[in-house]
């Protein structure tokens, strides 16, 4: 390191896993502290009493750190990613929520403090870091505010429902139809551990599934534009690769392309269809089954369609974000990772030509998304 102290600012979640929250991240900012004495850098923290107020410290006291660490599942890196975004600042992640789907996609530890923080230590010291994509996605239109956590309407005291735009970064996926309800059941469910509330959670939404009205205006990878109505229960628009503890809704996407992945359900599946897909998404062969389209988009509007049921509160990176009609694009290799350096060699060594095998393997056109025909 330099002979300038730098300062790391650590932001935890004292309310998640019944307290649980409060005690990790004071171990974690105890340990940071050891660490940063032998180093030569001082530990702040700088979390709030609830998501919005540690996000607001973040972006306003941003003068004070060199480097942020948020503790937590995805939603605190939904938080870490929209204090830094765009600004240079490293972020470092100690996962430990229920989740981890972004952690898991950038082969950090997961509900592993102590390696977790060591992996932060060493990347500091080391100086090692990757620079990755996240999804941007604003509202086209003033639309009620819905509060992150709950998804309900945010009001005034007169009880009036406040309005704004949505403007928010998000690192995995945006869930815009069956994936916000599953993720929604799976946030409220009692059951043990993220990964059994979300496969539970799909089995039983699966069950009742609804024909949502979207009307998509993409620019795909080539530049061409692709405008239609999709009526379907679900639309994504993924950055990384899981969702759910360990689903990989989208196996191809690179953190490192400039691109957005839309997947959605293209008919109604059977009961055969939706038993396959299941199977199919716990071993990264979700998109070689021809219930899902798939396009990489650079941009793409997301309004409703005439037809078709209206779209739920969309949800990203396991928060509640706000209604169609929205924008969303890719914000290009705009986060900073504090990564150890085996984690930034396995980066490097997942390339294009990975991901483009895995596609033709599917049997589907790269460029198209379209299946092949044999
Ligand atoms: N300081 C805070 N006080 C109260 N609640 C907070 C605070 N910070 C974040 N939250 C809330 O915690 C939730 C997100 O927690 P987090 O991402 O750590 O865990 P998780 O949901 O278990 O993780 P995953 O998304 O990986 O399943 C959000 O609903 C967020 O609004």
């Amino acid at each position: 390191m330099t002979d300038v102290k730098k300062t790391v600012a650590v932001i935890g979640n004292p309310a998640s896993n019944k307290g649980r929250g409060a005690a990790i991240g004071e171990r974690v900012f105890k340990s940071l502290s050891e660490s940063g004495m032998r180093h030569g850098f001082d530990v702040i923290d700088l979390t709030g009493d609830s998501f919005e107020n540690s996000l607001s410290a973040a972006r306003a006291h941003s003068d004070l750190y060199d480097y942020l660490v948020v503790i937590g599942g995805d939603g605190m890196i939904a938080l870490g990613a929209n204090a830094v975004c765009g600004t240079g600042k490293p972020l470092g992640i100690v996962a430990v929520g229920s989740g981890n789907d972004f952690a898991r996609g950038l082969h950090l530890p997961v509900n592993r403090i102590r390696t977790a923080v060591e992996g932060i230590v060493g990347a500091i010291v080391c100086g090692t870091h990757i620079d990755v994509d996240m999804g941007h996605v604003r509202s086209l239109n003033m639309e009620p505010v819905v509060q992150g956590g709950s998804g309900e309407l945010v009001l005034t005291e007169a009880g009036n429902p406040v309005e704004g735009f949505v403007d928010r970064y998000y690192a995995g996926m945006l869930n815009c139809g069956l994936d916000a309800s599953i993720n929604d059941r799976a946030n409220k469910s009692h059951l043990p551990g993220g990964s059994v509330r979300y496969a539970a959670a799909v089995l039983v939404e699966l069950t009742h599934m609804k024909r949502y009205g979207y009307h998509i205006k993409a620019v795909l990878a080539d530049g061409s534009v692709d405008e239609r109505d999709i009526i379907s229960p679900l639309v994504t628009v993924a950055n990384a690769r899981y969702i759910g503890g360990g689903i990989e809704v989208s196996p191809y996407s690179l953190l490192s392309d400039g691109m957005l992945d839309l997947i959605w359900i293209d008919h109604m599946p059977s009961v055969a269809e939706c038993a396959a897909a299941v199977s199919d998404a716990y071993n990264g062969k979700l998109l070689s089954n021809r219930v899902f389209g798939w396009e990489r988009v650079r941009e793409i509007e997301i309004t409703r369609a005439d037809d078709g049921d209206e779209p739920p509160v969309l949800m990203a990176d396991g928060e509640y974000v706000g209604r169609v009609p929205v924008s969303v694009s890719a914000a290009g290799m705009s986060l900073r990772m504090l990564v150890p350096p085996a984690v930034a060699g396995w980066h490097k060594r997942r390339t294009q030509e990975h991901v483009t095998a895995a596609i033709m393997r599917d049997g589907r056109d790269p460029i198209t998304g379209r299946f092949v025909e044999a």
